[in-house]
């Protein structure tokens, strides 16, 4: 018997809020997952955390703002669709600037994708204002949103944050954990291969990409010839939804499939053959299988 808990947390904040530096402190040195390679292809599982018998996977959101070029609107399409998978959300907010125009347009975004989860709030930086300035903020974006708890927290130097991490523990679900001990300091391949190829399907497709879309790589073969054989499985929730990964005449795919070969390649430093294919899940989310080949662990008893 056992009261384990795990789930995922997404940070979201304006570029610059302290998102990277708040994960560090929460996951810390011995438990990050986080290698140099994978932020830079922003992975969606940024670290794990562990607080008493809960494990808190944190999913990667890059910064969030009012997107005006292409790329940005990738980025931020990103961003919102971690935050959606996320169990609980934790919306960053620097002190010392207050609500600024990005700070409302985070708001809005959380406006119109309301889901009934938690979000909590975290005015960090608080090492930078007085006391009034911070509980008149806190007031006024309380009242902006409904705001599960308000945390004020100085990522840099540790205040607020082992409160806001334990909160965190008891607010994701009861449940088995998601990674088993031994496996929290190495992110499996498999998993940074496959967050590549959806990288590149991001990239691609911008807001085209299909709502609950994941990469799973099923098998992974080392040949005598030094190259790697990689095969993965793009599961989409909806028929139609295959159509927009395969593109006209396949060319979606095939660009896909062409550049996240090329990272792969460079990434291991050795050729490469990559196989993608689609598949149609539409209850993907609540089969145990699907996270085991993400890497992650369902597995009873894994306390
Ligand atoms: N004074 C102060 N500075 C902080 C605090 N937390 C973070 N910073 C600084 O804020 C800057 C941005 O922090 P990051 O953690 O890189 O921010 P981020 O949200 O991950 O940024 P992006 O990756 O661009 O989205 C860094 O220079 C940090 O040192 C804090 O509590 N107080």
């Amino acid at each position: 018997m056992s009261d384990t808990r795990a789930g995922f947390v997404a940070l979201i904040g304006e570029p610059n809020a302290g998102k990277s530096t708040l994960l560090n402190r929460m996951v810390g040195a011995k438990v990050s997952i986080v290698t140099h390679k994978v932020q830079t292809t922003r992975a969606r599982i940024r670290g794990v955390a562990i607080e008493g018998e809960s494990q808190i996977v944190f999913v990667d959101t890059p910064g969030l703002f009012r997107p005006r070029r292409r790329l940005d609107r990738a980025m931020v399409a990103a961003a919102w669709t971690g935050a959606a998978d996320a169990d609980v959300v934790v919306m960053m907010v620097e002190a010392h600037r207050g609500i600024t125009e990005g700070v409302e347009a985070i708001l809005d975004g959380l406006k119109e994708r309301e889901t009934g989860r938690k979000v909590a709030l975290a005015i960090n930086k608080i090492d930078r204002v007085a006391s009034e300035v911070l509980l008149k903020l806190t007031k006024d974006l309380n009242e902006r949103f409904a705001f599960a708890e308000t945390f004020m927290i100085s990522a840099e130097k540790g205040h607020g944050v082992e409160d806001l991490r334990k909160w965190l523990a008891q607010e994701v679900p009861a449940g088995p954990w998601l990674y088993p001990e031994d496996q929290i300091a190495d992110l499996p391949m498999r998993m940074i291969a496959a967050e590549m190829t959806r990288e590149k399907l991001t990239l691609r497709l911008h807001q085209e990409l299909p709502y609950q879309l994941t990469v799973e790589t099923e098998n992974w073969e080392e040949r005598k010839d030094g190259s790697a054989r990689i095969d993965q499985v793009i599961y989409v929730a909806r028929d139609g939804h295959k159509g927009i990964i395969l593109g006209k005449k396949g060319e979606t795919i095939k660009g896909v499939s062409q550049a996240a070969r090329a990272e792969l390649q460079e990434f291991l430093g050795r050729p490469v053959h990559l196989f993608l294919q689609v598949k149609v899940r539409p209850n993907w989310l609540e089969e145990k299988e699907r996270y085991s080949e993400m890497g992650l662990d369902f597995k009873d008893g894994n306390a």
